[in-house]
């Protein structure tokens, strides 16, 4: 399947600009062949916490009608990353997965709020895990600091997901500790980890990209590049099979030594 990652420059607090720039590159990647199209974490707004009032999408309806349209017009399935919105009373930073046909097959509130970023001064973390199916693909998506969870991710993993996607406004300073994690995630979970970093600047940090493309064995496919691009690449999930058969993680794990630990 051909995945397109589209690494944005996301425009703080400008959610025209930024719903302007997704049109424009979903219609370039689907004609370049993509097949599925996976977006950055809050890409309508980017971190503008204090602007959410104004600025956050209630009840997410103009990006589930925008990624919907685009999905269908195009005829590609679109991780859209993650916006915020307002639902009820209520800030979230959310995922919202289309089909190919334009049909809304998950939402998923990031579950893990990073403090580091004032997200839990301004946002309610979700409490459902978020597997879902692509044509004949099951994934799982989380969002961004969600990856410093291994027993999240291999929740989703143990749930059916043979790829996990994960959009992310990773800032530059930590950038060593994001690929180093992602990379162990695909190996852990002998599964894909597609996962999408914004670049430029916010305020307060700096991105530079380099979202990767991580094979079950733990190759990295790609790597992005520290600027605003997009790579169209080609991923055969039959090699999550192979890597499980090979060396049978599933079978060998032992929860009943460690679950009793967990509940502590
Ligand atoms: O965990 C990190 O270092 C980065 C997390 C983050 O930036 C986020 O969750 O938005």
């Amino acid at each position: 399947m051909k995945i397109a990652c589209i690494q944005l420059d996301v425009a703080f607090a400008e959610p025209e600009k930024n719903f302007s720039n997704v049109q424009k590159y979903i219609k370039k990647v689907a004609s370049e062949g993509a097949e599925l199209v996976v977006l950055p974490e809050m890409w309508n707004t980017a971190y503008a916490l204090t602007q959410l009032e104004q600025l956050a999408d209630p009840e997410g309806q103009r990006t589930k009608e925008v990624l919907s349209e685009l999905a269908r017009t195009y005829h590609v399935h679109i991780v859209g990353g993650s916006v915020s919105t307002k639902k009820g009373d209520h800030f979230y930073n959310t995922m919202y997965v289309f089909s190919n046909e334009g049909e809304l097959v998950a939402e998923y509130d990031k579950a893990h709020l990073f403090r580091l970023m004032d997200e839990h001064l301004y946002l309610q973390a979700g409490n459902q895990a978020n597997v879902f199916s692509l044509g004949s693909i099951q994934a799982g998506g989380v969002i961004c600091y969600d990856l410093r969870f291994p027993e999240w991710l291999r929740a989703h993993a143990l749930a059916g997901a043979k790829v996990l996607f994960l959009p992310a406004q990773w800032p530059e300073t930590r950038i060593d500790h994001w690929k180093i994690l992602l990379q162990a995630r695909a190996i852990e979970n002998q599964c894909f980890v597609i996962a999408v970093n914004r670049t430029g600047d916010d305020p307060n940090n700096q991105f530079n990209g380099q979202s990767m493309i991580i094979a079950p064995w733990g190759k990295v496919l790609w790597t992005g590049a520290e600027h605003e691009e997009y790579a169209v690449i080609d991923v055969d999930f039959s090699e999550v099979e192979e890597v499980r058969t090979r060396i049978p993680v599933y079978e060998d794990r032992r929860p009943s030594l460690y679950e009793p630990l967990f509940e502590k």
